[in-house]
C-alpha cells in the first residue's frame, strides 16, 4: 500500500543467513533511522514458498551459485562482523519459526523484534535447528517464560497462523515480486514504493530515501558491527 512516510519494509526467513545480515544491520541502525525519519518493519516469510511462488531455486541448489557461496558467505559474515559456520543440518524447514513469529508479530507485538533475534542466533550462531520444536521452544525461552513459549508452540500449529504465514509469503511473491531473501519494499515518503534484494543494496536504498549513506554507516560502527 502506497505510504506518505520513509518507510522499509523487510521480508525475512531464518533460514536465510543473508536475512540476519539485513536484520541485524537495520536492528543496530535503528537509532539513526528514527532520527531520519524511517520507520522499519520486519514480516516473517517462508523462503521455500516464495522459491515455489517465484519460480526461483534455492541458490545451494545450483552448483556454481553454491561454489560462489564460499566466498561471497565468509565476506558477508566479515563485512557484517559475524563469525559462524553454516550448520552440518542446513537447511532447515522453517515452517516452526515462521509461524511461531507470525503469531507472536500478532499477538505478543512487543517481544516480536527479541524473537527474531532470538531465532536468527540460535539458529546461525548456536547451531540448533529451530524447525524442530524442542529446538525452537529454546529459542522462545531466551524471550518467554516457559507457559507463554508453550502457548506460542501450541498456537503456531493452528490453520489460522498456518494461513498468516501463508498470505504474508504470497503477499511477498504475487505483490511485491520477490524471489528470495532478504527482501525489501521501501516507501520514499512520497508515495512511491520499490523492491530491492540483498542485504548488500544498502546504498542504493539510502540513495532512494535521499538519506546520506555515512551518517549509516557510522551509527553501525559505533555500535561496533562494521
Ligand atoms: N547478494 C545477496 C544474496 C542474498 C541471497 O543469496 N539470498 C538467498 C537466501 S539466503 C536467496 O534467496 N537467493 C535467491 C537468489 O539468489 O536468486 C545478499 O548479499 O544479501
Amino acid at each position: 500500500m502506497p505510504s506518505n512516510e520513509k518507510k522499509i519494509e523487510l521480508y525475512i526467513d531464518c533460514v536465510s543467513p543473508y536475512s540476519f545480515f539485513a536484520f541485524d544491520y537495520l536492528q543496530k541502525n535503528k537509532r539513526a533511522l528514527q532520527d531520519h525519519g524511517v520507520q522499519v518493519e520486519y514480516f516473517p516469510v517462508f523462503l521455500g514458498g516464495i522459491n515455489v511462488g517465484s519460480g526461483n531455486k534455492p541458490p545451494w541448489t545450483l552448483p556454481a551459485k553454491a561454489n560462489y557461496s564460499k566466498y561471497d558467505g565468509p565476506r558477508a559474515q566479515k563485512y557484517f562482523g559475524f563469525k559462524f559456520e553454516i550448520p552440518d543440518f542446513f537447511p532447515i524447514l522453517s515452517l516452526l519459526p515462521g509461524r511461531c513469529l507470525t503469531y507472536v508479530k500478532e499477538k505478543r507485538t512487543k517481544d516480536f523484534e527479541a524473537l527474531f533475534q532470538a531465532c536468527f542466533e540460535s539458529l546461525w550462531l548456536q547451531h540448533l535447528d529451530i524447525g524442530k520444536p524442542e529446538h525452537m521452544l529454546t529459542a522462545l525461552l531466551k524471550v518467554f517464560n516457559n507457559e507463554d513459549s508453550q502457548e506460542i508452540l501450541k498456537a503456531a500449529g493452528t490453520p489460522q497462523v498456518k494461513q498468516a504465514l501463508n498470505d504474508t509469503t504470497k503477499h511477498a511473491f504475487e505483490d511485491l515480486g520477490a524471489f528470495g531473501c532478504p527482501w525489501f519494499w521501501v516507501h520514499d515518503g512520497k508515495g512511491k514504493a520499490e523492491p530491492f534484494f540483498g542485504s548488500d543494496r544498502f546504498h542504493f536504498m539510502w540513495d532512494y530515501l535521499e538519506i546520506s549513506y555515512r551518517d549509516l554507516e557510522i551509527e553501525s560502527k559505533i555500535s561496533g558491527k562494521l
